[in-house]
């Protein structure tokens, strides 16, 4: 295993989330792991400095330094071929899989969370995040939300990923009700059903957020 590159089919789905509980998960299993945000938007100003706020929630779960975890760190909060451009920064996709590359060689999972959807423009209309996870060759997971709407975005989403032959983990639904109501059942079946993808994890909404209370989150360790 060398990684998954995780997208979803939306912004603010929950990637992060996902992102920072499979790397609990991972530590917690003896997989030496780490999360990568190449490019991250809306930066936040903290202790004197510019951070990515995707790291900073890598961070709850384990050890990270800023250069090795994030590329671009560019503070418009939003599309990361805008933000580039008002900050005066070229992305360069080499430098991004040369950097994941490198983590390869230390880990033995790299977990590499996209920007917003799979359609997300990079640089101009030229490169999208659907490229990145071509090009950086990982299984990728796709994180949706469990309510109304999601059947939708879902399917669009790996049928766009199928497109272009991205090689799919599955799914990660996220933001349960607890229990999980009678339609966020029936979507996961919907969107198994329509999409052939399996969900591969079922994540509550929590109030906090706490990584190490949730249990039974994955099904099964498709992830070693
Ligand atoms: N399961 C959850 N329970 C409670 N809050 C959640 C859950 N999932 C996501 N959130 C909250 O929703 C917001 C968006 O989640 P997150 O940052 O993971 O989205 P994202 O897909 O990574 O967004 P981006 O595209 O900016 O990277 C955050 O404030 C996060 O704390
Ligand atoms: C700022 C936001 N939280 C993400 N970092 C970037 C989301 C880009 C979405 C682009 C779009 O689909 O319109
Ligand atoms: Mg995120």
């Amino acid at each position: 295993m060398k990684g998954f590159f995780i997208t979803g089919t939306d912004t603010d789905v929950g990637k992060t989330i996902v992102t920072t509980l499979l790397l609990h998960t991972l530590q917690q299993n003896g997989v030496s792991s780490i999360a990568y945000k190449p490019v991250q938007s809306g930066a936040e100003w903290k202790d004197e400095k510019w951070v990515a706020p995707d790291v900073e929630m890598y961070r709850r779960v384990a050890h990270v330094n800023e250069e090795e975890c994030c590329t671009y760190l560019l503070k418009t909060p939003c599309s990361p071929h805008l933000a580039a451009k008002l900050d005066g920064v070229t992305i360069d996709p080499k430098e991004i899989v040369s950097h994941v590359r490198l983590l390869q060689e230390t880990y033995e999972c790299v977990l590499v969370e996209g920007a917003g959807g799979i359609a997300v423009p990079l640089v101009d209309d030229a490169y999208m995040i659907a490229d990145l996870a071509a090009d950086l060759q990982l299984p990728v997971i796709i994180v949706a939300r469990t309510g109304v709407g999601t059947i939708n975005h879902t399917v669009l989403t790996i049928e766009y990923a199928k497109k272009r032959g991205l090689s799919l983990a599955g799914i990660v639904m996220n933001g349960f009700s607890e229990p999980p109501t009678d339609v966020e059942m029936d979507n996961v079946r919907m969107i198994e059903k329509m999409t052939g993808i399996p969900v591969i994890g079922m994540i509550p909404y929590m109030n906090p957020i706490r990584f190490d209370e949730v249990n039974g989150i994955w099904k099964g360790e498709w992830w070693r």
